[in-house]
């Protein structure tokens, strides 16, 4: 048996439509339900839903196997895991969005202050970082900061708020990862797993 991490929001939703894309018939069945457990299990591979940023925290210790992540949760902490590959599905990006007229970046409000404070200090720019846990956007519109680092999918939030994006930062995209002992003492279940879903040939 081997244990797969997945998260339950909208990553989730990606994994299911590449899943129906595919033909995956008999993971889409055991996973594409109303249900709140937290857990499944189809043949011997136990899918075990959780929040993102704890998706690599399970992988980490082993008691997951694998998981799906996004790349922005590895990048903005960091595990020791395997990163083995990227996934198609789950594409966005990050971006510094601003009113704009917003010439100056002194302030930037944002969920992600590692990836931010790199990407400016990167860019020798010396700016002051507020973290929020959420709804991001409010910060520039009310004032409290110059300007945002945050991930843009549709646009749809920046646009509804009368936000831009001034300077793209990098791309975000699902990724495939793994627990540094079991990859190799699970080999055969894992490399079963992630043929069956496409990730090799
Ligand atoms: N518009 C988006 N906003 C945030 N994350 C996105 C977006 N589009 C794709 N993603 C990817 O999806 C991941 C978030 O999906 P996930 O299923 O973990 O949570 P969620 O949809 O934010 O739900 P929850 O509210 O339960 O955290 C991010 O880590 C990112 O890689
Ligand atoms: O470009 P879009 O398709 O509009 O997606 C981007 C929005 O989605 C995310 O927020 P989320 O919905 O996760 O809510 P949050 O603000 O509470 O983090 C992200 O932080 C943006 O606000």
């Amino acid at each position: 048996m081997i244990t797969v991490a997945l998260t339950k929001g909208r990553l989730f939703k990606d994994f299911l439509k590449y899943m129906n894309e595919n033909d995956l018939n008999n993971y889409i069945r055991a996973l594409d339900g109303e249900t709140r457990s937290l857990y499944t299990i189809v043949d011997n591979v136990k899918f075990i839903f959780a929040k993102g940023p704890d998706v690599p925290t399970y992988v980490e210790s082993g008691v997951a196997d694998l998981g799906i992540v996004g790349s922005d949760i590895i990048t903005e902490d960091t595990f020791n895991i395997l990163n083995v590959s990227q996934l198609p599905f789950g594409d966005c990006h990050f971006s510094v969005a601003a009113l704009p007229d917003q010439e100056e970046f002194r302030v930037i409000a944002t969920k992600y202050t590692n990836i931010a404070h790199e990407y400016f200090k990167n860019k020798r720019q010396d700016v002051s970082l507020i973290h929020l846990n959420g709804s991001v956007e409010l910060a520039p519109l009310l004032g409290l900061s110059d300007g945002i680092v945050d991930i843009v999918q549709t646009g749809g939030t920046l646009r509804d708020n009368g936000l831009v994006e001034h300077e793209k930062i990098m791309d975000i995209h699902a990724r495939l990862i793994a627990n540094k002992r079991t990859f190799y003492t699970k080999e055969d279940e894992i490399y079963d797993f992630i043929k069956e879903i496409g990730v090799i040939e």
